[in-house]
């Protein structure tokens, strides 16, 4: 196993070619919500479809995967807090749907963290997110995570041909899906390139819709894709003033 993954040592593409980093796109004088990691906020947890907040129309994304993807530990990367998502090396660790608001209040958007799915999931996580993906009016978009290492299982794939589905119906009106890969630091970066081209193919088969992924590792140091992914979720909520 290698962890030498750098900025400097992935291929070119990943980085810099068909899917830049969106940093540029910022105006001077726009605001980012993401820039003052204190001011975010855990709202609470959801166990049932009836106990979702009212947000007042605050744009809101969710953070999907597989159980021990990394969602949690994603999450608290892009909010810039160590751990005000909890997470754990065993999976199932995150039972409910637990929004965080960002920005002062009333905040900028919503960031919702899911149970995952897979054989660790259990069945009512299932339900209780088929039941919020199908009636939450201020989702804007759903982020897929993926291990780097552990590619596209059978679920997963099952998984983007539903929410593929759930967009063609709704015209891509409701909500957009964006592929994320996690962990990409316990790939050396031979291994790194043939993964994310495995990866980006089977999503494109399963979900066509489905945007192509940010490549991310909460543990290198710094973090990497974790600004792009930012940049991503500003522009998904209107948030980004392009110059
Ligand atoms: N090497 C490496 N490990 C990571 C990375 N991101 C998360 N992990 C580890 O993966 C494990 C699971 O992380 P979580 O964030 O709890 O995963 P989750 O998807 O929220 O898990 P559940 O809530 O159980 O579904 C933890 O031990 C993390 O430290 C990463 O980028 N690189
Ligand atoms: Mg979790």
């Amino acid at each position: 196993m290698s962890v030498s993954l750098s900025r400097h040592a992935l291929p070119r593409h990943l980085h810099l070619g068909k899917h830049p980093v969106v940093a540029s796109t910022r105006s001077k004088s726009s605001y980012s919500p993401f820039a003052n990691p204190g001011s975010t906020a855990f709202m609470g947890s959801v166990t049932s479809i009836k106990q979702l907040p009212e947000l007042n129309g605050l744009p809101e994304v969710v953070v999907i995967g597989r159980a021990n993807v990394g969602k949690s530990t994603f999450l608290n990367a892009v909010l810039g807090r160590r751990d005000i998502a909890h997470t754990s090396k065993k999976a199932g660790h995150t039972r409910a749907l637990n929004y965080y608001r960002v920005g002062d209040e009333p905040g900028q958007l919503a960031l919702v963290d899911a149970p995952g799915y897979g054989s660790r999931g259990r069945r009512e996580w299932g339900d209780l997110f088929s039941a919020y993906i199908a009636s939450r009016e201020e989702l804007r978009r759903i982020y897929i995570l993926f291990n780097a290492k552990h590619g596209l299982k059978e679920t997963d794939k099952g998984m983007l041909a539903h929410l593929h589905e759930q967009c063609l119906s709704s015209h891509g009106t409701r909500f957009t899906l964006q592929s994320v890969i996690t962990k990409a630091d316990t790939l050396d970066d031979d291994d790194i390139t043939r993964a994310i081209s495995t990866i980006r193919s089977e999503i494109f088969e399963a979900a066509p819709t489905c945007l192509p992924p940010i490549i991310t590792s909460c543990v290198m140091r710094p973090v990497f894709g974790i600004e792009e992914a930012r940049r991503n979720i500003e522009e998904v909520c209107g948030l980004v003033k392009k110059v």
